[in-house]
């Protein structure tokens, strides 16, 4: 089964005009200060006064017990996309990889119950609807709707839309099995579509949405967009992923006026379960962050492409269509090496690379972390100060191919982009680099944080930040970096008697020196961090072999 990526948005007449962006806003398109609306008659009321409205997407769906489709695909696109999403279920579904093996369809009135309770407290921007399995829940649906304002009046006066709704006209699961039945055509076309802001059929609804003559080409697409919107919906999305002997993926969208075709390849992928939804839900929470219609289309295209072609090869279940992963991020976890959490003992001895040491000796930065760690370093960082970014980054991911090998965790100095691109276990930062509280939140709650400390104030700091470990120093004079003042053994001791995390100490520090300082032997120093005494040496491998000796002897006589 294919989907599409890369979505490309052409007019089939020219150029948009200026015109044609007007009508847009004329026609209550552009939604781009809601939140700002709102946020500015929250003001007034004491209670919100410094609060920050978010997005936010109501569904009306189905539960799939596999959380691949419905109100769980619904939940998961909406927070990969940065919005808030309240949840209204219409029916729990018994369902796998394999298909549907059951459906319970929740009560009228308890339908009712749940709209009521989001929509008179929460004000959700858009409403979404995805498996509606009876008239009656559609009626329901549309009364409270109806009763709550939601798409009364779509265009105030100042052009921006209230609320606007989204209908994914869900009828037949992606594994063929029926989720709502013929009876409901009638409802959508006289009831919920004359309402919606677009409603994004495949080509077997919008083939039952008119006479059921199926469609087969473009030109069928268009002349069923044009169909279905003169039932009432302002824009009408029909998805072409199932044209038969098209190589490349073509959906067609009309709005009254024009109509924009979204091409894109295919991607070859069993994982394609639950694409309905999280496309009409991503279009929602475009629209619901402000997008005007036509650019909240493409982009949940290019979202849902993005995300089918990150989770082509990812396996769960056994049947035959598997669900994606929205939030992009599964395989990396599942990689044979899993990185294991920070241990503070990762710290014994910790090699520091440098770039202008490694072009000296005539070997790559791999080869020089390769050796290092073969004579026993516990955790490497890449500190390259004058390597090239795309240079940098190719090194980072062959270095950290070597350190997965033998769990021992990479680290990149400064570059938290670098880090990210090649999924390093973590960076160490300084006091002038990117403040340690704005990396976290980047880097998420997973990834190791160091951070260069002097004083006890910078280690409290630190551990308030959520940082994983400081590095202490220069505590010896070094060559390794300029301008960098000492603090000595005094200075270190200070700090490691006051610091909540775990210390390492950098600066000067050798085989003729690591004693005196390991020997200080307060609990939280935990090793040494070494540049020059590793890597401005002929062979690495002997140099680290020997420190780790010399490390290991002196903690021993700590103890
Ligand atoms: C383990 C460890 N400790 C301290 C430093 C120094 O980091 P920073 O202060 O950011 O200086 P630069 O390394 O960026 O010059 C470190 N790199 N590693
Ligand atoms: C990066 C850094 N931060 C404090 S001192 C130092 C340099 C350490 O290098 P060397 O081990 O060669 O003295
Ligand atoms: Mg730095």
């Amino acid at each position: 089964m294919g989907f599409h990526l890369c979505s490309q948005a052409f007019h089939s007449t020219p150029t948009p005009t200026h015109n044609q962006f007007l009508h847009s806003i004329s026609r209550g398109f552009v939604r781009t200060r809601v939140s700002n609306l709102r946020a500015m008659q929250q003001e007034e009321e004491p209670k919100h006064l410094g609060k920050v409205r978010v997005p936010h997407v109501l569904t009306v769906a189905g539960s799939d017990s596999g959380a691949g489709a419905g109100i769980q695909a619904d939940l998961k696109a909406c927070s990969a996309r940065g919005v808030y999403c309240s949840t209204v279920i219409t029916a729990v579904t018994a369902q796998n990889t394999v298909g549907v093996q059951g459906v319970n369809v929740v009560a009228e009135d308890f339908v009712r119950e749940q709209l009521k309770s989001v929509l008179s407290d929460m004000h959700p921007d858009v409403v979404k609807t995805g498996m509606l399995p009876s008239p009656g829940i559609i009626k329901v649906l549309c009364q409270s709707l109806k009763e709550f304002q939601v798409r009364v009046a779509s265009v105030d006066n100042t052009n921006f839309v209230k609320e606007a709704l989204v209908v994914d006209p869900v009828m037949v699961s992606t594994s063929g099995d029926v989720l709502a039945g013929p009876l409901i055509l009638a409802s959508f076309r006289e009831e919920l579509l004359p309402m919606a802001d677009i409603v994004t059929p495949n080509l077997r609804e919008a083939s039952a949405l008119l006479d059921g003559a199926p469609l087969q080409t473009v030109g069928d697409m268009r002349s069923a967009a044009k169909s279905i919107h003169d039932i009432g919906p302002r824009n009408v999305l029909v998805k072409g992923g199932d044209l038969p002997e098209s190589s490349d993926a073509v959906d067609v969208l009309f709005d009254g006026k024009e109509f924009y075709e979204f091409r894109s390849t295919r991607i070859i992928t069993s994982n394609t379960h639950g694409t309905g939804c999280t496309l009409a839900s991503s279009i929602a929470a475009e629209l619901a962050r402000g997008s005007s219609v036509l650019s909240a289309v493409k982009i949940a295209k290019r979202y849902v492409g993005s995300a089918l072609d990150y989770s082509k090869d990812i396996l769960i279940g056994g049947g035959r269509q598997g669900p994606f992963d929205h939030l992009m991020k599964l395989k990396h976890n599942a990689l044979p090496c899993m990185r294991r959490p920070f241990d503070p003992s990762d710290l014994l001895m910790y090699a520091v690379t440098d770039s202008r040491m490694n072009k000296r000796w005539g070997r790559s930065m791999s080869d020089a972390v390769k050796a290092a760690i073969e004579g026993g370093a516990t955790i490497v960082q890449l500190r390259e100060k004058d390597t090239d970014t795309g240079d940098f980054l190719e090194a980072a991911k062959t270095c950290l191919e070597i350190c997965r090998r033998h769990n021992v965790p990479l680290l990149i100095n400064d570059r938290i982009d670098i880090a990210l691109a090649c999924d390093a276990d973590g960076v160490h930062i300084g006091q002038s680099d990117m403040p340690a509280r704005v990396a976290r939140t980047i880097l998420g709650p997973d990834k190791i944080i160091g951070i260069s400390c002097k004083t006890p104030q910078q280690a409290e700091k630190a551990w308030i930040d959520g940082a994983d470990y400081i590095g202490c120093g220069g505590v010896y004079p070094t060559n390794t970096k300029e301008n960098n003042i000492t603090v000595g053994l005094d200075g270190l001791k200070t700090v490691c008697l006051e610091s909540k995390l775990p210390v390492v100490a950098i600066g000067g520090i050798g085989i003729s020196n690591v004693r005196a300082v390991m020997e200080l032997g307060v609990p939280s120093l935990k090793g040494v961090a070494v540049v020059s005494a590793l890597f401005d040496r002929e062979c690495v491998l002997t140099e680290s072999r020997n420190l780790l000796r010399a490390i290991m002897d002196s903690t021993k006589a700590v103890k």
